[in-house]
């Protein structure tokens, strides 16, 4: 079967475990951030359906709970949308990734937060970078995680800048920044298994305009941008794995995914880091390093960019 262009999200895999009893029952509480007085008056809209793929259906200006009201949507995912929102309480802009109300969403989305938590209670200097998460709530059906608001993915800002390539120096910073985030996970045995430019965000959406740059295939380009800080942190752990879990079989998005998994051979940290290697080609190049669809054709990518693939993973290969 052919697969999805990259731009369209990737379905999700099945998880190893369910969320346990008392993840479940916090899960019932809705709105357990608690109404203040002065939050009372801004009402929740009357409730509607859910469109027909389990997505919560709002307008802007609406209040999500009477703490946090509507401004824009930012992303949308196989989970569900993320839209940005006005804290009242905090006074401060945040990202809530709204889950569709699908069991299997719902699941996934209680396992998320958990690796989530996990993260932060280990991140005590602040400087894993890794995206925070603020709070989270169930909301009509509704897994809602609220997020620190960052700026947009680094595969956001290739696109918007025609695929021409960060500087050799900002993807050095980006580099070490990645590398560092990834440590962190591994230290905590943790696995992300889906790095890729979309899932990594620059913090601030700030930008300069630098005159124009020569590339090869789309000619000249009147402008190119750049962002003002490297600063980026790592986002989408809904397919992050404990080391010590059961692993499914294919992991990662296609032009991410490791050798291994593709000869299904078992997979651990090792995968982030050949993610990390396509990652860091791409952003040099402003190209996908293995643009394909399909295993045979992804391999023998690999063995011309790397030689041949070693004998150990040809003779146990499926
Ligand atoms: N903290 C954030 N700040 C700003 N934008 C965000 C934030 N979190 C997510 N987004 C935006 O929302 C999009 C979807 O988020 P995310 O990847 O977490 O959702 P998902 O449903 O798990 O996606 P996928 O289908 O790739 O697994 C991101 O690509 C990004 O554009």
């Amino acid at each position: 079967m052919m697969e999805q262009e990259r731009t369209t999200k990737r379905r999700r895999l099945a998880w190893d475990v369910a969320p346990s009893e008392a993840e479940a029952q916090r899960a019932l509480v809705v709105g357990h951030e608690g109404a203040t007085a002065a939050a009372a008056k801004h009402v929740s809209p009357p409730r509607r359906d859910d469109d027909r793929e389990g997505h919560y259906v709002f307008n802007l200006g609406e209040n999500l709970t009477p703490r946090y009201k509507i401004l824009s949507k930012m992303g949308e995912g196989t989970f569900g949308r993320v839209l940005e929102c006005w804290d009242r309480q905090t006074q401060e802009r945040v990202a809530i990734k709204v889950v569709r109300s699908i069991r299997k969403y719902r699941d996934a989305a209680m396992i998320e937060i958990d690796v989530l938590q996990h993260l932060a209670k280990n991140d005590k200097g602040g400087s894993s970078h890794c995206v925070q998460i603020r709070n989270w709530f169930d909301y009509r059906n509704h897994i809602c995680i609220v997020f620190e608001k960052l700026g947009p993915s680094l595969f956001d800002f290739l696109k918007r800048n025609k695929y021409c390539p960060f500087p050799v120096d900002l993807v050095r910073e980006f580099g070490r920044q990645l590398l560092e985030s990834v440590a962190y996970m591994h230290d905590l045995r943790l696995i992300h298994t889906d790095l890729k430019p979309e899932n990594i965000l620059l913090v601030s959406s700030e930008f300069i305009k630098l005159p124009g740059y020569k590339r090869s295939s789309s000619g000249e380009m009147p402008f190119r941008c750049l962002p003002k800080s490297s600063a980026i942190k790592l986002i989408d752990f809904g397919s992050t794995a404990f080391d010590n879990q059961n692993h499914s079989s294919i992991v990662s998005t296609r032009h991410y995914r490791a050798p291994e998994v593709i000869l299904g051979l078992g997979w651990s940290y090792p995968c982030d880091m050949w993610s990390v290697g396509c990652i860091l080609v791409e952003l040099c190049t402003g190209e996908a390093l293995f643009q394909t669809h399909e295993n045979l054709e992804h391999l023998a990518m690999m063995e011309r960019a790397l030689g041949p693939l070693p004998e150990h993973m040809i003779r146990r290969a499926r």
